[in-house]
């Protein structure tokens, strides 16, 4: 294993070149082996490990460095963000030749560290871990994790608490508040260097594009287009979409104070500090779009040298977002209820079971569940889902005036709508026993569950209830 540090030879501007401060007594708590042998990191033993993704030696190659970025947060523009508490150990390249960023987080302050601490607790480097790696499995693009290292230290948040250093791997840690960092310095030559590097790591077929930066745009946006339409096919609430927080590689990145849907309400905010519910689980889409108007504004000197002309072409692939994104999610929720080659009237029939499930107060999860088997064993509904059975006949009609096969219609379905997601409470409960008592057996068992979503295990049912309070009281709060 050779580390490489393109980003880091990218010079001063960019970043701070800063070792990872050393912790007192580094322990390997979590280790993805599998993620680790498709990287090729050679075996070693967990203490060496421990050391190395503490920050406490470096890895081969390794120059470390926390990165410059800038971001809205909240729709404030915050013009110094940057890796208060992360440092970016370099590259790693695997037998595919793929670029991959390691990055340790909670590893110590940098210059970008503000009032914090450049900690991380360990209940939030966890649950970093489980959900990214449940994302994982469930398909939907996601920034991974390699380890989870205890440092032996402890943290102070509203109190005590354990200390933690999680690894990310990342296809790379560009933020659209990357480039918001350098345009708010007007600094056009970081910029292009910024749109050279993005496009060779993430889209080398745009490389001989006419006008590279809208050609970066435009596939940015069809990324992050493909990345929500995830979310909301697994009911995610990523829960803090600061344009600092939105990866230009289309991956899912910082799983702070995320959540998932239980009932079906696209208003759905658990987020302790969104009281606006800016974030909303419905309301993903809409700042989706406002983040690319602000990666589109950084753009705009390298799109065109005429400010009127670059504002036209960059407001044209913004003003497509919405329309785009409304293929894409009629094209899912067909998928959803075993539609292939959605038609225009299916609109209606997708929105009429949202708007169903929110009424009756569903489970998301649940619902297409409990669809599914009326096709395989034409069992009739659940109580609790009364009040389907007219929509139910309009969409077995349907299907059968489309001639799509009941099997291929379960087929897409059963790879569509996940047997099981990492539920809050469940989540909060594995995070909390390995808080207390150090063990991870529960953590593992439901992680061994959640990288099959799509299967039902012999343990798969332990994890598939709904909470008794449905959530109600629920909050996740900006992991630090
Ligand atoms: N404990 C801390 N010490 C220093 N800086 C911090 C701390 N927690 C957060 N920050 C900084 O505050 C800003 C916003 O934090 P946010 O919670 O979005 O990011 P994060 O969870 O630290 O990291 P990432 O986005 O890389 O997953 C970032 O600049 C982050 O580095
Ligand atoms: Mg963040």
């Amino acid at each position: 294993m050779q580390l490489s540090n393109q980003y880091a030879n990218l010079g001063e501007a960019f970043s701070q070149t800063i070792d990872p401060e050393s912790v007192a007594l580094p322990a390997l708590l979590l280790w993805n082996q599998p993620l680790a042998e498709y990287l090729g990191i050679d075996a070693t033993s967990p203490k060496q490990l421990a050391t190395y993704f503490a920050g406490n030696e470096r890895l081969p190659g390794s120059t470390p460095i926390a990165c410059a970025y800038s971001g809205h947060q909240f729709g404030h523009f915050n013009p110094q963000l940057g890796d208060g508490r992360a440092h970016l150990l370099g590259e790693l390249t695997d037998k595919q030749g793929n670029q991959w960023d390691l990055q340790l987080k909670g590893s110590g302050r940098t210059r970008f560290s503000r009032q914090g601490d450049g900690k991380c607790a360990l209940s939030p480097a966890l649950r970093e871990y489980l959900m990214s790696e449940a994302m994982f499995a469930l398909g939907v693009p996601t920034t991974r994790a390699l380890a989870v290292v205890t440092t032996g230290e402890q943290v102070f948040r509203e109190e005590t608490k354990p200390g933690a250093v999680v690894t990310r791997v990342a296809s790379s840690h560009l933020r659209v508040g990357t480039f918001q960092y350098f345009a708010a310095r007007q600094d056009h030559e970081a910029l292009s260097t910024l749109v050279d590097f993005a496009i060779a790591r993430h889209y080398p077929e745009l490389a001989d594009s006419k006008n590279r930066a809208l050609a970066l745009l435009d596939a940015v946006i069809d990324k992050q287009i493909t990345l929500i339409t995830h979310w909301l096919r697994v009911g995610f609430i990523h829960g803090v979409m600061n344009t600092d927080n939105t990866a230009i590689s289309g991956e899912t990145i910082d799983f702070g104070p995320c959540a998932m849907l239980g009932v079906y309400h696209p208003g759905t905010v658990y987020s302790s500090i969104d009281s606006q519910g800016r974030y909303a689980f419905g309301n993903q889409a809409t700042i989706c779009r406002w983040n690319m108007a602000r990666l589109a504004e950084t753009l705009l000197p390298l799109i065109d040298e005429d400010e009127e002309a670059a504002l036209a072409k960059a407001e044209a692939l913004i003003a497509n977002f919405a329309g785009k994104f409304e293929q894409a999610y009629l094209d899912m929720n067909a998928a959803k209820i075993g539609i292939t080659k959605r038609k225009a009237p299916d609109g209606d029939l997708i929105i009429e079971l949202l708007e169903l499930m929110q009424s009756h107060k569903l489970d998301y999860t649940q619902t297409y569940q409990v669809l599914a088997d009326t096709l395989s064993s034409g069992s009739p509904l659940p109580a609790e889902f009364e009040g389907l059975e007219e929509w139910v006949n309009k969409w077995h009609n349907t299907l059968q005036q489309r001639s799509i096969e009941t099997n291929d219609a379960m087929q897409l379905m059963a790879k569509t709508n996940p047997v099981v997601i990492p539920r809050n409470h469940h989540v909060e409960a594995v995070l909390q026993i390995v808080e207390l008592t150090g063990r991870t057996d529960a953590f593992d068992a439901f992680l061994e569950v959640l990288k099959q979503p799509y299967e039902t295990l012999p343990t798969t049912s332990n994890y598939q209830d709904t909470p008794a309070d449905g959530d109600q009281y629920y909050q996740t709060f900006c992991g630090t």
